[in-house]
C-alpha cells in the first residue's frame, strides 16, 4: 500500500479539468472550491445518515458525536468562502460563459443534506431525472424520516408528549411549523437539569441550523461581490433568490420556544 494508491490520488487529481480556452488561470480555483465542498458534503451526508440510524436505536450520545463532526465541517465550509472571494468579478466574467446553464441547483448532495434536515421538496428531484445514481440517493433521503423526525420519535419513546400527528406525518413532505410541539420544548427549556439529554440535543440542532444559515449567508455575500445582481446560470433571479433562502428554517419550534421562556 502507498499513499497515492490508498487515496486513489491519480483519480482525484485527474478530475480538475478547466474547459476555458485559452485556459483561464482562475478556473482551477472555481473547480477546486466546488469539488472540496462536494467532498465535505459527502461526509456530512454520511454522518447525518448515521446520526439518524443511531437516534432510531436510542443511542443518543454517539448520534451527538456525529452531529458535532458535522458542525466542524460546516465551519470549514463557511470559512472556505473566503478563498473563492479572492475571485474578482472581472476574472469570473472571463470564464463564466463556459459554465452554460450549470449551477449549484444541480448539486444532488446539497439537496440530499437539505432533505435529511427536513427541507423536503420532491419537485427538486426533477433536475436529476437523467442521473439514476443521484435520483437513488435523493429518493432515499426524501423517503426517510429527517433528523428532526428521528429526534422527535426518540423523545416520544422516552415518554415526552409528542403529538401523534407529528409522529405519523408524511415524511416525504417539507416540515411545517407545529404549534403543539412548542409547549413540549418549553418544558424542556424551563427545566434543563431534568431533561438534559433532550435539552442538549435541541441546542445541537439549533447549532446545525445556525451553521447552515451562515454557509447560505456567505454564499449570498460571495455571489453579490462576484456577479452583483446578474441572474443565475441556473435560471433564478440570483442574489434575491439566495437572500430569500435565508428565511428558511429547519427547526422552527426550536426557535419559537425561545419566545416562550419567561423572563
Ligand atoms: C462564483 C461563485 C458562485 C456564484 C456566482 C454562485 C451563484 C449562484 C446562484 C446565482 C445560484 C442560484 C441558482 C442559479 O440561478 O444559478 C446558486 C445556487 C447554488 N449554489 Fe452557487 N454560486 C457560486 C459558488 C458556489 C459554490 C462554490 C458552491 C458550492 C458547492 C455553490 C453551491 C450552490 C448551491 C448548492 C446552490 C443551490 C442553492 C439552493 O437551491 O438553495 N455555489 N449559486
Ligand atoms: N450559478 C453561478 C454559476 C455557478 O456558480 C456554478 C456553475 C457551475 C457549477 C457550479 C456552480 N456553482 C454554484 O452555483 C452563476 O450564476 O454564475
Amino acid at each position: 500500500m502507498s499513499y497515492g494508491g490508498y487515496l486513489d490520488l491519480s483519480t482525484l487529481l485527474a478530475a480538475q479539468r478547466p474547459i476555458s480556452r485559452p485556459e483561464h488561470h482562475d478556473e482551477l480555483l472555481f473547480i477546486i472550491q466546488h469539488q472540496t465542498t462536494e467532498l465535505w458534503l459527502k461526509l456530512v451526508l454520511h454522518e447525518l445518515e448515521t446520526a439518524c440510524e443511531l437516534l432510531r436505536a436510542d443511542e443518543l450520545a454517539p448520534a451527538l458525536k456525529c452531529i458535532a463532526r458535522v458542525k466542524h465541517i460546516q465551519k470549514t465550509l463557511t470559512e472556505q468562502w473566503s478563498v473563492l472571494a479572492t475571485l474578482t468579478p472581472t476574472e469570473y466574467a472571463q470564464f463564466r460563459g463556459v459554465l452554460g446553464n450549470a449551477s449549484g441547483f444541480q448539486s444532488y448532495q446539497y439537496r440530499a443534506v437539505e432533505f435529511v434536515l427536513g427541507n423536503k421538496n420532491a419537485k427538486m428531484m426533477q433536475v436529476f431525472e437523467s442521473d439514476a445514481a443521484a435520483t437513488a440517493i435523493l429518493r432515499r433521503a426524501l423517503e426517510s424520516p429527517s433528523l428532526y423526525d428521528e429526534f422527535l420519535r426518540l423523545l416520544a419513546r422516552a415518554g415526552y408528549p409528542i403529538p401523534a400527528s407529528v409522529l405519523e406525518r408524511d415524511v416525504t413532505l417539507a416540515w411545517t411549523f407545529q404549534a403543539d410541539l412548542v409547549p413540549v420544548f418549553a418544558e424542556i427549556y424551563a427545566n434543563p437539569d431534568e431533561h438534559w439529554a433532550a435539552y442538549e440535543t435541541c441546542e445541537e440542532l439549533v447549532d446545525l441550523e445556525d451553521n447552515f444559515q451562515l454557509w447560505r449567508f456567505r454564499h449570498l455575500k460571495t455571489v453579490e461581490r462576484i456577479i452583483g445582481s446578474k441572474t443565475g446560470t441556473g435560471g433564478s433571479s440570483g442574489a434575491p433568490f439566495l437572500r430569500r433562502a435565508l428565511e428558511l428554517t429547519f427547526f422552527p419550534e426550536l426557535y419559537a420556544v425561545r419566545t416562550e421562556i419567561p423572563g
